[in-house]
């Protein structure tokens, strides 16, 4: 199911969705994947929560080619190399030993902490695998997409690739990914600016006092418990977080407003989305919309534009077989 995006002006975007279908009826030989954004960290989850989200998406067309060729498309990609040694989709097709010309059209605004790079690299992973037939799980596609992600911020962290490919809530660590299915109702804000993941990445400290660390142990643990219940209130109260999230408040001009209107709004919990400067929100779904014209309301008052789309942790990326 594809839910349109809503915006900060409440429009609904088509010329995505409409080059999309275009795509599945006219492929011939080819293949088109949907891989959806994503929300990282969910503040007491550094590196490692994730959340798929319904919208927005990337789309991933690929077609078998003698050497890989990109093309992009869409929100952002006059920022987007299309060098595959510079695109995280060519160190995909690399790993993948998959050479490919791959077509992506950008749902997913880069540099807005909703994990634009890595939807991209995650749905390369599965469009080529099914395009050459490599036959590995989805689980073992999480590393060959994380590979993608060291191309742009220097570490293949897999927080973001691994729920654009499984969906729902997932868990990465060093011993692998762990996978919860859920439909908590979220609201994601992104103003119309931008914050590199390598500049974010920057300002995370490298040590703590314990009793930072002890809370945010509990935290995560609540807001794990959360997920497996479907409830917004726990998985609310788990996102709080003194290491990183307060260093990264202070790169999003408006961040103190924002956080405290969708809070104010009805919210049960709110944090920086992934690098920033995107703001994710966990509500109940009666909520969703009072939330997201806070949040756009509270960047306004600063004198930022900004889009939130109202939706929920959805799927992983799905494929879209030719159908010629
Ligand atoms: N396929 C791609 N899609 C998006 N950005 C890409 C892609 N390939 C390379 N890039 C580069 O990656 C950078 C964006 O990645 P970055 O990690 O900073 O943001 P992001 O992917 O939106 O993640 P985050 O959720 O952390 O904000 C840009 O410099 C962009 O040019
Ligand atoms: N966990 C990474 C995700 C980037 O989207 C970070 O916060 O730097």
């Amino acid at each position: 199911m594809i839910t349109p995006a809503v915006t900060g002006k409440f429009t609904v975007e088509s010329s995505q969705f409409a080059t999309f279908l275009t795509a599945v009826s006219e492929g011939i030989g080819m293949l088109t994947v949907r891989a959806p954004a994503t929300s990282a960290n969910l503040g007491s989850g550094f590196d490692v929560f994730g959340v798929a989200l319904g919208t927005p998406a990337d789309v991933i067309r690929v077609e078998r080619a003698p050497e890989t060729r990109i093309t992009v498309t869409g929100a952002g990609s006059q920022y987007i190399p299309e060098d595959p040694d510079q695109n995280t989709v060519g160190a995909v097709a690399d790993a993948l030993d998959a050479p490919a010309h791959i077509k992506i059209d950008k749902g997913v605004r880069p540099s807005s902490g909703l994990g634009s790079s890595a939807a991209s690299a995650a749905g390369a992973a599965v469009a080529l695998n099914a395009l050459y037939d490599r036959g590995l799980s989805r689980e073992e596609l999480v590393p060959i997409a994380a590979k993608g992600e060291a191309v742009v911020s220097g570490e293949a962290h897999a927080d973001n690739v691994a729920p654009s490919i499984l969906g729902g809530f997932t868990i990465v660590t060093d011993n692998g990914v762990t996978q919860v299915d859920t439909s908590i109702s979220v609201v994601a804000c992104l103003p119309e600016t931008t914050v590199s993941t390598r500049d974010a990445r920057g300002v995370v400290p490298e040590s703590a006092p314990l009793d930072d660390v002890v809370n945010t142990v509990g935290s995560a643990a609540t807001l794990t418990v959360g997920m497996t219940r479907d409830d917004p209130d726990l998985v609310g109260r788990g996102m709080n977080d003194q290491i990183v999230t307060p260093q990264r408040t202070a790169l999003i001009d408006g961040y103190d407003r924002v956080h405290e209107a969708a809070l104010e709004a009805g919210a049960t919990g709110v944090t920086v989305s992934g690098a920033g400067p995107g703001v994710l929100a966990v509500c109940h779904d009666r909520d969703q919309n009072a939330i997201a014209g806070a949040m756009i309301d509270a960047f306004d008052a600063v004198g930022i534009e900004s889009r939130a789309y109202q939706t929920r942790v959805s799927e992983g990326a799905r494929i879209y077989p030719d159908r010629s």
